[in-house]
């Protein structure tokens, strides 16, 4: 039986990567960092997956395992996997660099010629090349020759919604999630032959990353923050606001135009049924998605390469309108929800340094236009 190693039992890990590679066959083993999490997985050795829909479907997952991420034990597993897969959140990903190249070593010892693949399932531009970075960072000339060699690492673009499970989940691991989901890999970069039934291998990889994110995670993102500003509870009830709605549609509009002209290959009628196709996703009324989840962290997804400021970029060069897009940052800017560190940061620093130079300095934009249109929204919302 093959075996993967997955760190982050997350939302996630537990309800998109950890089913499709138990379908697939593999042995997985779960790393995590939270304690009682592990020792959870441990005694029951199994967990379900329930699919929200009209009918709720509801899958076992069982023959897994947990370690921590900090153990003896998480290095050992890795040296005789055949796949490492992370959902931990980008910003975790230095700490999972370095063990994974403590087991790099022992493997290149011990298991030379054996196929490894490694994949980053998460929402940034090419997580996996970030890992990897990560991991040669703690490795020698020899051992970093070694993993060109023998490690792949494809980046990937995944898409499940997994909302929080409160209220819907009985047993602790119990993981909750939408029925639609895709797993796009960059197939030229693996090592030996990845069988994972569901998941799409892809050629180049960049235009269906820039489409999720931008059109997907972008138009999440706005919802999140305009509902927010409103008061909405969940991205449903956001949606629901006509308001909101159009301006989400607006957003979608605007990155498929950057998306267009960034990548000839795309045809706007089919953007424009993803995009159609993400609104009703978001409309699904048997998932109760919390605005504060798919907003969480808003220095990352105010980001330069991220969701927001990414699509943004594209739009300018392509000539396209902004506005939505610049509606949306200023929007995250506004968002004032003190049970997030990073808004609560955010906050600090406009606060502190003023909304134009922390506007520069946490997306990078610095065209005065486009940071003056952005700082009088912000204006406009804070005051709201
Ligand atoms: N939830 C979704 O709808 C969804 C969909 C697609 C992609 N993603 C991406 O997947 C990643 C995880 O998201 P999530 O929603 O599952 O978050 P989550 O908070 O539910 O799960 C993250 C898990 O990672 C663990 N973790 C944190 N640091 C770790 C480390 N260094 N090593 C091992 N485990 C660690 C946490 O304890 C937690 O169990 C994020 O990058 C997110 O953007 C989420
Ligand atoms: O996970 P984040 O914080 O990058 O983004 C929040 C949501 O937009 C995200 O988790 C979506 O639910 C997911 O990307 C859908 O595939």
């Amino acid at each position: 039986m093959k075996k993967a190693v997955h760190f982050g039992a997350g939302n996630i890990g537990r309800g998109f990567i950890g089913v499709l590679l138990h379908q697939a066959g593999y042995e997985v083993v779960f790393a995590d960092v939270v304690d009682a999490l592990v020792d959870e997985m441990n005694a029951a050795k199994s967990y379900r997956v329930h699919t929200l829909d009209e009918v709720v479907q509801t899958e076992q997952v069982d023959n897994i395992r947990a370690v921590r991420l900090d153990s003896p034990n998480c290095i050992q597993e890795m040296v005789d996997a055949d796949l490492i897969t992370t959902a931990v959140g980008v910003g975790n990903l230095p700490n999972v660099g370095q063990i994974i190249a403590e087991a790099l070593k022992l493997r290149r010892d011990g298991q030379p010629h054996r196929a490894l693949n490694i994949m980053a399932c998460e929402n940034a531009i090419r997580a996996t090349s970030t890992l990897k970075q990560e991991i040669l960072r703690h490795v020698d000339a020899d051992l970093a020759d070694w993993v060109e060699q023998e490690v792949g690492f494809a980046d990937v673009a995944v898409d499940r919604i997994a909302p929080n499970r409160a209220g819907y989940a009985t047993e602790p691991l119990d993981a909750v999630v939408e029925r639609f989901f895709e797993w796009d890999i960059e197939e030229p970069a693996l090592k030996g032959a990845l069988v994972i039934p569901g998941a799409t291998f892809v050629a180049q990889l960049d235009p269906y990353l820039a489409r999720k994110l931008y059109m997907l995670n972008g138009a999440h993102a706005t919802a999140a923050y305009a509902g927010y500003q409103k008061g909405c509870e969940t991205v449903l009830a956001a949606m629901q606001d006509s308001e909101i709605a159009a301006l989400v549609a607006e957003v979608q509009h605007e990155a498929m135009m950057g998306l267009l002209h960034r990548y000839p290959q795309f045809e706007q009628p089919a953007l424009e049924a993803y995009a159609e196709r993400v609104r009703e996703r978001f409309l699904n009324p048997h998932i109760h998605d919390d605005v504060a989840r798919v907003g969480r962290d808003p220095l990352r997804k105010l980001s330069a390469q991220d969701r927001l400021v990414g699509p943004l970029l594209l739009a300018k060069a392509a000539g396209a309108a902004t506005e939505g897009l610049a509606s949306a940052i200023a929007l995250g800017l506004a968002y004032d929800n003190a049970a997030d560190a990073a808004a609560v940061q955010l906050q600090q620093d406009i606060a502190e340094q003023g909304v134009t130079a922390t506007i520069t300095r946490v997306t990078g934009l610095t065209g005065e236009t486009i940071v003056q249109e952005i700082a009088q929204m912000y204006e406009k919302y804070a005051s709201a």
